[in-house]
């Protein structure tokens, strides 16, 4: 099967660093576009960029040219599926334009997240979330070009959604307490300062608790004809920011609507395989894993569970103020950002909603009469 071209925006960055990685032998989609800053602009990659992970920087990569970050003026033709790392601020002034010009927009970024036509989806969770790009591609604004914006959400949502959701299903979440350890390498690159965080722990990352407590209500809400209808339940976040180089974990406390076991619990997680079967080459075997032993999960040794995609829980115990509580630990630059983005566009490439960008959608409709006629 031939690859499709992508690009990368923000490509220089953490997350960006991590799309290289993962979509460099990637056996559908081949990255044929790069941009950064104006900063970055016309240099190389290997110029442009601090590679910091431990696996080296592809030699075809670190050769490539980095374009502007607008849809219009490349060297190369753009690619109609753009994998977005900006900063939020960023991206609520450049992503539109992406999509305007007719491209799917694979974005990590927080700016659209609760917009309501825009899907906010983790694959495992949600997926009929994506219906709501019907409405989206079509909006004026989206250049009637089948372009359209989908997100992932909050690194630390991420995870604690994987774990959730099969609870959820299984028996209703009624409230929810959540206190998190983040590491570092989410504050991006060069992020928290060294004086700041090393031997120390910051209970503070701005807009965090907000926006982890509305995220877990779209993605665990029910999509209805009107949009989707949010979580009802009460969800509290305490986020901290530890010494720890990758992964996020997170202490959960939950009062559920019907009663459960710890063994019904344990068989929710394990029979949790909503993708078994389809065949997507970045999702993960076994998407929630419980370890067993007393003092797991442990960043250090559990984030790279399913190739980082996996949410690794344990201490499964009775609360003494709700009913349960547990830890949830997922990599919060792969299964939190760029493998949970890859994750969506391959979930979009099974249902068909990469086949029709960049196109007039009229073009399509009058193919569409000429077919039938
Ligand atoms: N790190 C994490 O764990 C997670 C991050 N995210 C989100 O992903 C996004 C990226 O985060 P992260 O990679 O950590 O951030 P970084 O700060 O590490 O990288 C930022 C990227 O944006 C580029 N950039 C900066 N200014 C502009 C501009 N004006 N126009 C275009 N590009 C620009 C930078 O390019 P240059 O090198 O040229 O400056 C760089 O490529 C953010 O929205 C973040 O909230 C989401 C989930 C997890
Ligand atoms: N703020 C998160 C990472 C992040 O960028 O989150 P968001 O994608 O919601 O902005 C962290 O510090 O670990």
């Amino acid at each position: 099967m031939e690859r499709r071209r992508v690009g990368i925006l923000g490509a220089t960055g953490m997350v960006g660093q991590r799309f290289i990685q993962l979509l460099s032998n990637h056996p559908w989609f081949e990255i044929a576009w790069l941009a950064a800053s104006d900063r970055s602009a016309g240099k190389t990659y290997a110029e442009a960029c601090k590679w910091k992970l431990d696996t080296p920087l592809p030699k075809r990569i670190a050769a490539m040219t980095l374009q502007p970050n607008v849809p219009e003026g490349s060297a190369i033709e753009l690619p109609k599926i753009i994998f977005a790392a900006l900063d939020a601020d960023i991206a609520r002034e450049l992503e539109p334009k992406f999509a305007a010009a007719g491209c799917a927009v694979i974005s990590n970024s927080s700016a659209f997240r609760m917009t309501a036509d825009v899907p906010l989806v983790v694959p495992e969770v949600n997926s009929d979330h994506l219906a709501l790009l019907e409405t989206q591609s079509s909006r004026k604004d989206r250049g009637g070009r089948g372009g359209y914006i989908v997100t992932n959400p909050n690194c630390s949502a991420i995870g604690l959604v994987l774990a959730l959701k099969p609870l959820e299903e299984k028996f209703g979440i009624e409230s929810l307490f959540v206190s998190t350890m983040q590491a570092v390498s989410g504050a991006g690159y060069p992020g928290v300062a060294s004086l700041d965080i090393l031997g120390n722990v910051v209970p503070f990352i701005k807009n965090e608790e907000e926006k982890l407590q509305e995220e877990v209500g779209k993605l665990l809400g029910k999509r209805k004809s009107s949009g989707i209808e949010l979580l009802d339940a009460k969800v509290s976040a305490h986020c901290n920011r530890v010494a720890v180089e990758d992964g996020h974990t997170e202490c959960v406390s939950m009062k559920l609507k019907k009663k459960a076991t710890r063994e019904e619990i344990l068989a929710a997680w394990s029979e949790f395989l909503p993708l078994q079967g389809q065949h997507l080459p970045t999702a993960p075997e076994q998407p929630v894993e419980y370890d067993e032993g007393v003092d797991r999960p442990q960043p250090r040794l559990d984030r790279m569970r399913g190739h980082g995609m996996a949410a690794t829980v344990g201490r499964l115990r009775e609360c003494t103020l709700l009913d349960w509580k547990f830890v949830v630990l997922s990599h919060n630059t792969i299964r939190g950002a760029a493998g949970a983005a890859v994750l969506n566009a391959e979930v979009l490439a099974l249902l068909g909603k990469l086949d029709k960008l960049g196109v007039p959608l009229e073009t399509f409709s009058a193919k569409a009469v000429a077919v039938t006629a």
